[in-house]
């Protein structure tokens, strides 16, 4: 398990280590792990030009630090004193060992630099970045030089990965003690670059994290595998209500991601044009071609997909209420969710229910603009689970699955190419197996997020490493080798 912090975690953190070590030894620890990453990165240090954007606070200090330790290998440090006042035992170091200063903008040290070295804001920032580090911050994303992001890049709230206005974009984020919320979930993920974390020995002092990303490892330790005596009962059985007459594709991915993830059984219901496509696409899967709002003739299921392609009209609402009115867990995607937007009071049921929408779904749910919620991804999930007392999976460009009462999890897998139709009925058959198998919403939502993940991953990497396009149902094809090589 990956686990991340806010801001607020990491300071208490650091106060309680803090009161254990010699003064300064803590920013000594980030200055050296700093300072050997970015000597890693240049091809040579000596005769190299570093520019550091210092600001005012104590992540101005580990930059002007480990400058210092640059500059004494030889390398021409120029440091830009962005803020109000600058950190004096940094400064000092890097005086001493050849640095030179420079009063802001010094926008040209910037241009010039092989490396830039961010230190404007790390865990003490607020709001939107103000001149002059903004204006520092566009000119390190002009520049050629390659840019390491001290703590967090200047910009990116630390604690939710909000962007207010322009923040730094890196190639590399060298964060200290723990990782923070803001370098997993997007918008701020994506301006850290790869992520390196340095040990000052926060360890024993954090709490419980505010985040956390399962691991391939976690994900197989989930997984239920048949034993010996497991019929397709005891493996679990899903039953999925989706697609319509006009709508039938919906229904064959969704039942795809079930049989390809391992479903016991698949028992689809629906229209007769979406049955007779799922049979002809998945002969494993039972059919059932609905003719009321009623899933009694179905049989016994252990969860259901209720939503992909199913429609949003009278008769879909009236079969929407009938799956929900069941006692076994329920996930709700697309079409689902549009009613449920109509009428929560269909989420009052004594068995667990998943939500999996994604930003303009969810919109509609909370009634929130749907640009709001791509800003503020972590505030609107927990929103979400708040507001509607369910299990929530929020897709998008960092997928997030929220519980009450639970660390969020972050989706580490995936690919931009998975932004595709119909990757998401995919996932929702996964989603769906796993909680019939028998695991929690939040458990069954975060190992299907993974694993749908890593088959758009593999699906659309080819033998020589390159990338291409995939199609939803390459995703549910993969499925199998990825859970084999877990
Ligand atoms: N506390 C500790 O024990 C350690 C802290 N370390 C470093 O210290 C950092 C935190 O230092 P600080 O608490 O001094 O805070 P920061 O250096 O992150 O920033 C605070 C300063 O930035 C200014 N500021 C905040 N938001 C701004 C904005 N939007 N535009 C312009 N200026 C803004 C504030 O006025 C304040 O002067 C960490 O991120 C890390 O880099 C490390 O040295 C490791 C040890
Ligand atoms: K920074």
């Amino acid at each position: 398990m990956r686990t991340a912090y806010t801001s607020e975690q990491i300071r208490t953190a650091e106060h309680a280590l803090m009161a254990t070590v010699a003064e300064g030894e803590l920013m000594r620890r980030a200055a050296t792990g700093l300072a050997v990453v970015c000597a890693g990165l240049l091809p040579g240090v000596y005769g190299s030009r570093v520019a550091l954007l210092v600001g005012s606070g104590d992540n101005g200090g580990d930059a002007l630090y480990a400058g210092a330790r640059l500059a004494r290998r030889g390398a021409r440090v120029e440091a830009i004193l962005a803020g109000s006042r600058t950190h004096e035992g940094g400064l000092a170091a890097l005086r001493e060992a050849g640095g030179r200063t420079v009063e802001p903008p010094g926008h040209e040290v910037v241009e010039r630099a092989d490396l830039i070295v961010d230190g404007l804001v790390g865990i003490g920032g607020a709001g939107e970045l103000r001149e002059p580090y903004r204006g520092l911050a566009l000119a390190a994303e002009r520049a050629p030089g390659l840019v390491v992001a001290v703590d967090v890049p200047s910009g990116v709230d630390a604690s939710s990965g909000q962007v207010a206005g322009v923040a730094v974009r890196a190639q590399l984020t060298v964060t200290f003690g723990a990782c923070k919320n803001g370098l997993l979930i997007d918008p701020g993920k994506s301006h850290c670059g790869r992520v390196e974390l340095v040990d000052i020995g926060l360890g024993p002092y954090l709490p419980d994290p505010d985040v956390a990303s399962l691991t391939d490892e976690d994900v197989a330790d989930l997984l239920p595998t048949p034993e010996a005596e497991s019929d397709k009962y005891r493996r679990g059985v899903i039953g999925i209500v989706a697609g319509s007459d006009r709508f039938t594709g919906a229904a064959v991915l969704s039942v795809g991601g079930a049989v390809r993830a391992g479903a016991g059984l698949v028992r689809f219901a629906g229209a007769e044009a979406a049955a007779r496509q799922v049979r002809n696409s998945w002969p494993e899967a039972i059919t059932t071609v609905l003719d009321g709002p009623s899933v009694a003739e179905v049989g016994r299921v252990q969860a259901w997909v209720l939503g992909p392609g199913m429609g949003t009209g009278p008769e879909a609402e009236a079969l929407a209420r009938a799956v929900l009115a069941t006692d076994v867990p329920v996930l709700v995607d697309a079409d689902g969710l549009t009613l449920l937007a109509r009428d929560r009071s269909m989420l009052r049921r004594s068995a667990p229910t998943v939500l999996t929408p994604h930003a303009g779904e969810l919109s509609r749910l909370l009634e929130v603009p749907s640009d709001r919620i791509e800003a503020a991804r972590l505030e609107h999930v927990r929103r979400a689970v708040d507001e509607l007392g369910t299990v929530v999976l929020l897709k998008g460009s960092t997928t997030l699955i929220a519980e009450e009462g639970r660390p969020v999890r972050v989706n580490a897998t995936g690919t931009p190419w998975l932004a595709t139709g119909g990757t998401g009925d995919v996932l929702s058959g996964i989603a769906g197996t796993l909680l019939a198998a028998g695991l929690s919403g939040y458990d069954a939502a975060s190992a299907a997020a993974h694993l749908h993940g890593l088959a758009a991953q593999a699906a659309s990497t080819g033998k020589s490493g390159g990338h291409g396009p995939i199609a939803a149902m390459d995703v549910a094809q993969t499925l199998p080798q990825v859970i084999r090589s877990l």
